[in-house]
């Protein structure tokens, strides 16, 4: 009754046990069985494993334990990042091939490194004796004696469990017996000393951290400093080069790859300006076109009179007659000046009106050879003498003649 009341005290005080949250560090040397192990702990097959190069990462649940273990990569170059982890790990699951005597000295040597650091001595060890299943393979009191455990231990503090194992015998529940019983005990040890290494831990991180945040600023200062040098020295031989004032003047290559709306605003404002340009030419052309046409009409008035007349030879007549009346107006020019200034702009007036339906050519240099008929004879003195004969030739491209002509 006694014993069954304590066993239920015991329950209902692991019940009201928080939840803790436990870092593993698994190492040991290439090829001793790390990976193997920690897959058959999570419960997969663990002889299809190829050898680490950095690290893996497991997370199981044990009892009241979130448990994570980093298997570290054991190669010669890769154990330096080992410690790199020493400071969050509750505790250590080293590994041992102990079917290879050859590398016992090595480990030995990988051993005492790891249990020399001052964030690794005091933890609790778990030492796995693998691939127990191999011929040849040490013993348990064997691998003792190579690794000088006892020693190592003493030295640095560590409570330490050596459990012979092989970690392809079995996985997920038909993991080797050893291999629980030797978690079971780290996992006991870290539990019963619990508060303490979580406040190392804790402190032991928080140094860390703040130690790589260090390392990492000087890395880049020393970086920036590098790439000053640098640009120095190039600026130095630039200018030795003589090219050092063009490199001023272009410090930075312009960026090939403009975002698409400041291009087409800028071709926009392009054609805008080549717009503005064409028109003052034009408007000026226009001045130079109007100007000419006036002097041109006041010069030829006499000529034309109704375009509608232009091609048949009564409209010919016509404008013969029309020539022969204003040369008679123009004996009376001194006589009548208001009424011919009038007259003048009145006419150029009516011209300008006509051409305003017109398309007008740039340049009225340009157009005049374009058309093939030349340019009308001055109007015949016909005064007191008989009209010229009806048989006059057709122009062609009359309409161009009846305006400008
Ligand atoms: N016979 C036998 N072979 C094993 C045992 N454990 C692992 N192996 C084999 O040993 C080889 C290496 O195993 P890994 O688990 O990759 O070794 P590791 O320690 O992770 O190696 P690294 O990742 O290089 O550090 C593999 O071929 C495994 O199948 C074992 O208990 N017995
Ligand atoms: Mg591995």
């Amino acid at each position: 009754m006694f014993s069954l009341m304590a066993s239920c005290c015991g329950w209902f005080k692991r019940w009201r046990e928080p939840v803790r949250k436990v870092t593993l560090l698994m190492v040991g040397l290439d090829n001793a069985g790390k990976t193997a192990t920690a897959k058959g702990i999570q419960g997969e097959y663990p002889e299809d494993v190829a050898p680490t190069v950095g690290f893996s990462k497991i997370n199981l649940r044990q009892g009241k334990f979130e448990v994570t273990i980093f298997d570290l990569g054991g190669g010669i170059r890769i154990r330096g990042i080992w410690k790199n982890y020493y400071a969050e790990s509750y505790g250590v699951i080293f590994v041992v091939d102990s079917s290879d005597e050859e590398r016992m000295e090595e480990t030995k040597e990988a051993m005492s490194e790891m249990l020399r650091h001052p964030r690794i001595s005091g933890k609790p060890i778990l030492v796995l004796a693998n691939k127990q299943d191999k011929e040849g393979a040490l013993g348990e009191a064997d691998v003792i004696e190579c690794l000088s455990l006892e020693k190592l231990v003493n030295e640095h503090k560590c409570l330490c469990q050596i459990e012979p194992c092989s970690a392809i015998s079995g996985y997920g529940k038909k993991i080797d017996k050893s291999i629980k019983k030797g978690l079971f005990w780290l996992l006991h040890v870290i539990a019963r000393d619990f508060d303490a290494l979580n406040e190392r831990i804790q402190k032991d991180t928080t140094e860390q951290r703040a130690l790589e945040e260090q390392e990492k600023q000087e890395r880049a200062e020393r970086v920036r400093k590098l790439r000053e040098e640098r640009k120095q020295n190039e600026q130095e031989q630039a200018e030795l080069d003589g090219t050092g004032s063009l490199a001023e003047l272009d410090p930075e290559p312009t960026n090939p790859f403009q975002p698409i709306a400041s291009v087409i605003i800028e071709n926009e404002r392009k054609l805008e300006r080549e717009k503005k340009k064409q028109k003052m030419e034009k408007d000026s052309d226009g001045c130079h076109l109007k100007h000419k046409m006036e002097h041109e009409q006041i010069e030829t008035e006499g000529q034309v009179n109704d375009s509608g007349q232009k091609n048949n030879e009564f409209g010919l007549v016509e404008n013969y007659k029309e020539a022969l009346t204003q040369q008679l107006e123009n004996e009376d020019e001194t006589d009548r000046p208001s009424l011919e200034s009038a007259n003048g702009r009145k006419k150029t007036k009516k011209l300008r009106m006509k051409r305003n339906h017109r398309v007008e050519p740039l340049n009225i240099d340009d157009c005049a050879p374009e058309s093939p008929t030349p340019p009308p004879p001055p109007p015949p003195d016909f005064y007191g003498k008989p009209l010229p004969p009806l048989a006059v030739p057709q122009r062609p491209n009359g309409d161009a003649h009846d305006v400008i002509s």
